[in-house]
C-alpha cells in the first residue's frame, strides 16, 4: 500500500459512522427531471436512481448538465417538472438534511484555517447529542483519512492570499461533508485537482464508504481511469441535457456495442463512452434516440416499478397532510431531521466565533485608526470650540450630520466587501439547514461589535469635545445615536447582501 493510500483510508471513519446493520437502506429516485432557465432547457426528462451501498456515476461532456442534475437533487436549482423521492417520500427540505453535497466550486471563508473550518462544521452541523470530544475525534479521524494533517493550520486562502492547494481544498470540502455523516453524498468532480494515485485512492475510499456504511453516493466525473470506472455500480450518461444511458455500469459497454459502436477492449471504457458522447452529430442522434427508447421501455419504468417509488400525485401533497394531521405526520426518523442540529445558543456561539475570526483581519487596521484620527483632527480644527449660539446651530448640525454620514458609508462599504465573499458560504450552509437565518444575522451584529463601536465612538468623542458641541448628556446622546446608526446600517446591509435567493 502506498503512503497516499494509507492516508486516504476512509474506512477508519467507521468510528464516526454507524455500522451498516443499523442503517436503513434507502433509494433516491429522480424521474423525468426537466430544468430550464430563461433561454434554454438544461435538463430534459432525466431519470435514474441511486441506492444505498452503491455508487452512481454521472458522466458526460462539459456542459451536458451533470452539475445541474446534482444541484437539482440537492434542491439548489428550481426543477421545472419531475419528481425526486427518497424511499417513496418527496425529497424535501427536511430530508435534505441527510444529504452532503460537495460542489464543484468550493466555497469557504478565506481567513479561516483548515482546522477552524472543520471545527465550525462539526460544531454546528453535527447534533448536540455527540459530546465535544467525540466531535473533535471525528475531525481527527477524517483529517487522517483524507491525508490533510500537514495543512491543518494553513489558511484556506483566496486570490489575494495563498492558502491550501486546489486538491487540498477539494479534500477539505469532502471532509466538511463527511463530518456530518450524510446518508446521501453528492460529489461534483471529486478527482479534479488530484494526481492519479490520490484520485484513485479517494475513489476507492468513497466506494468502500458506500458499501461499508450503506451510503448512497452520486459522483460526477469527467474522464475516470479504467480502474475508477470499474468501481461504479451504476452509470448515468448525459449529453446536451438528455440521458444517453442509465443502468448498470458494466452493462454500458455491451449496450453501446449492440447499437453498432465497436469497443476495443484495450481502451479505457470511460474514454470509449466519452468518445461516443462527443462524436459527430449522427452518432449523438443515434445515442439519444436509443436512449429515449431505452428509458421509455425500461429504465423509467424500472424506476417507477421500484418498491420505493411513489409519484408526487400519490404523495397527495405531504405538507398539507402534515398540517391537517398535526405534528406527528413524520416518522420518528424524519421528526429527528426537522430540528436544527444544534441549539440556538450553540449556533449563536459558533457563528459569532467564526464571524469574529473572519472579520478579525479588518478590525482595528492601522490604516482605519490613522484615517479616523486624521479626520477627527480636521473636523476638530475646522469646528474648534464652536460658539454656542443660534448663529452656529446650522454648523453644529452639519458636523453631526457629516459624522453620521461618514460612519454610515464606512460601515456600508466594509460590510458590502466582506459579506459578498460570504454569500456563497451562507447559501450552502442554509440549504443544508445548518442554522437559523435570524441567528446568523444576530451573530453578524454581535461578532462585529468592536468594529462597529470602538473606532466610531472614539471618533465621535474626539469630534464632540474638540468642537465643543455641548455637555455630558449631549455627548451620550450623540454617541448613542452614532452607535445606533452604525448598527442599523450594518444589519440592513447584512440582510440585503446575505438574504437567501
Ligand atoms: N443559471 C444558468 N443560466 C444559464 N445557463 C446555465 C445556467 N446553469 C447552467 N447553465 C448551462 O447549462 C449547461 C449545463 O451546465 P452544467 O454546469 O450542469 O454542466 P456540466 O455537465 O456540469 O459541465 P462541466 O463538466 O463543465 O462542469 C451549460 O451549457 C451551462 O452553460
Amino acid at each position: 500500500m502506498t503512503t497516499t493510500q494509507q492516508c486516504l483510508d476512509l474506512t477508519t471513519i467507521q468510528q464516526c459512522s454507524e455500522p451498516k446493520t443499523n442503517r436503513q437502506c434507502s433509494e433516491l429516485v429522480f424521474s423525468d427531471l426537466c430544468v430550464k432557465n430563461k433561454s434554454k432547457e438544461i435538463l430534459k426528462h432525466v431519470s435514474g436512481s441511486a441506492q444505498s451501498g452503491k455508487m452512481l456515476a454521472v458522466m458526460g461532456p462539459s456542459g451536458s448538465g451533470k452539475t445541474t442534475l446534482l444541484h437539482s437533487l440537492a434542491g439548489k436549482t428550481n426543477v421545472l417538472s419531475g419528481d425526486i423521492t427518497l424511499n417513496g417520500s418527496l425529497f424535501d427540505k427536511q430530508q435534505r438534511r441527510r444529504l452532503g453535497y460537495v460542489m464543484q466550486d468550493d466555497v469557504f471563508l478565506s481567513n479561516l484555517t483548515l482546522w477552524e473550518t472543520l471545527y465550525f462544521s462539526v460544531m454546528i452541523r453535527v447534533s448536540d447529542t455527540l459530546s465535544k470530544q467525540e466531535k473533535l475525534d471525528r475531525i481527527q479521524t477524517i483529517v487522517a483519512a483524507l491525508g490533510l494533517q500537514h495543512c491543518l493550520y494553513t489558511v484556506i486562502g483566496d486570490i489575494f492570499q495563498r492558502g491550501l492547494s486546489g486538491g487540498e481544498r477539494k479534500r477539505t470540502h469532502i471532509a466538511c461533508e463527511l463530518l456530518t455523516d450524510p446518508d446521501i453524498f453528492l460529489v461534483d468532480e471529486p478527482t479534479s485537482g488530484l494526481d492519479s494515485s490520490t484520485a484513485h485512492s479517494l475513489m476507492v475510499q468513497l466506494k468502500n464508504y458506500a458499501t461499508e456504511y450503506n451510503k448512497t453516493i452520486v459522483v460526477t466525473i469527467h474522464q475516470p481511469s479504467s480502474k475508477i470506472f470499474h468501481m461504479f455500480s451504476s452509470l448515468l450518461l448525459l449529453v446536451e441535457g438528455q440521458m444517453a444511458y442509465f443502468g448498470s455500469a458494466p452493462a454500458a459497454i455491451p449496450y453501446f456495442t449492440n447499437l453498432g459502436f465497436p469497443y476495443n477492449p484495450r481502451f479505457n471504457p470511460a474514454d470509449y463512452l466519452s468518445g461516443l458522447l462527443t462524436a459527430d452529430e449522427h452518432t449523438i442522434n443515434v445515442v439519444k434516440t436509443w436512449s429515449k427508447e431505452l428509458s421509455d421501455a425500461q429504465h423509467v419504468s424500472d424506476v417507477k416499478r421500484s418498491p420505493h417509488y411513489r409519484h408526487r400525485d400519490h404523495c397527495a401533497n405531504p405538507r398539507s397532510k402534515n398540517e391537517t394531521l398535526g405534528a406527528f405526520a413524520f416518522t420518528p426518523e424524519e421528526r429527528e431531521t426537522t430540528r436544527w442540529p444544534t441549539s440556538n445558543l450553540n449556533q449563536l456561539k459558533m457563528l459569532n466565533w467564526r464571524s469574529y475570526k473572519q472579520a478579525k483581519g479588518r478590525m482595528f487596521q492601522t490604516y482605519d485608526v490613522i484615517h479616523g484620527f486624521f479626520l477627527a483632527a480636521i473636523y476638530g480644527m475646522v469646528y474648534f470650540q464652536i460658539e454656542n449660539s443660534e448663529k452656529t446651530l446650522r454648523d453644529k448640525m452639519g458636523l453631526v450630520f457629516a459624522s453620521f454620514l461618514h460612519w454610515g458609508f464606512q460601515i456600508a462599504i466594509s460590510t458590502t466587501l466582506s459579506h459578498s465573499a460570504e454569500r456563497g458560504v451562507v447559501w450552502k450552509e442554509r440549504t443544508v439547514g445548518a442554522y437559523r437565518l435570524s441567528i446568523f444575522y444576530l451573530s453578524k451584529l454581535t461578532s462585529e461589535l468592536p468594529l462597529l463601536l470602538v473606532i466610531p465612538t472614539l471618533f465621535n468623542t474626539a469630534v464632540y469635545w474638540t468642537a465643543g458641541l455641548g455637555g455630558v448628556v449631549g455627548y451620550f446622546v450623540f454617541c448613542g445615536i452614532g452607535i445606533l446608526n452604525c448598527l442599523l446600517i450594518q444589519e440592513v446591509f447584512t440582510i440585503h447582501i446575505l438574504r437567501p435567493g
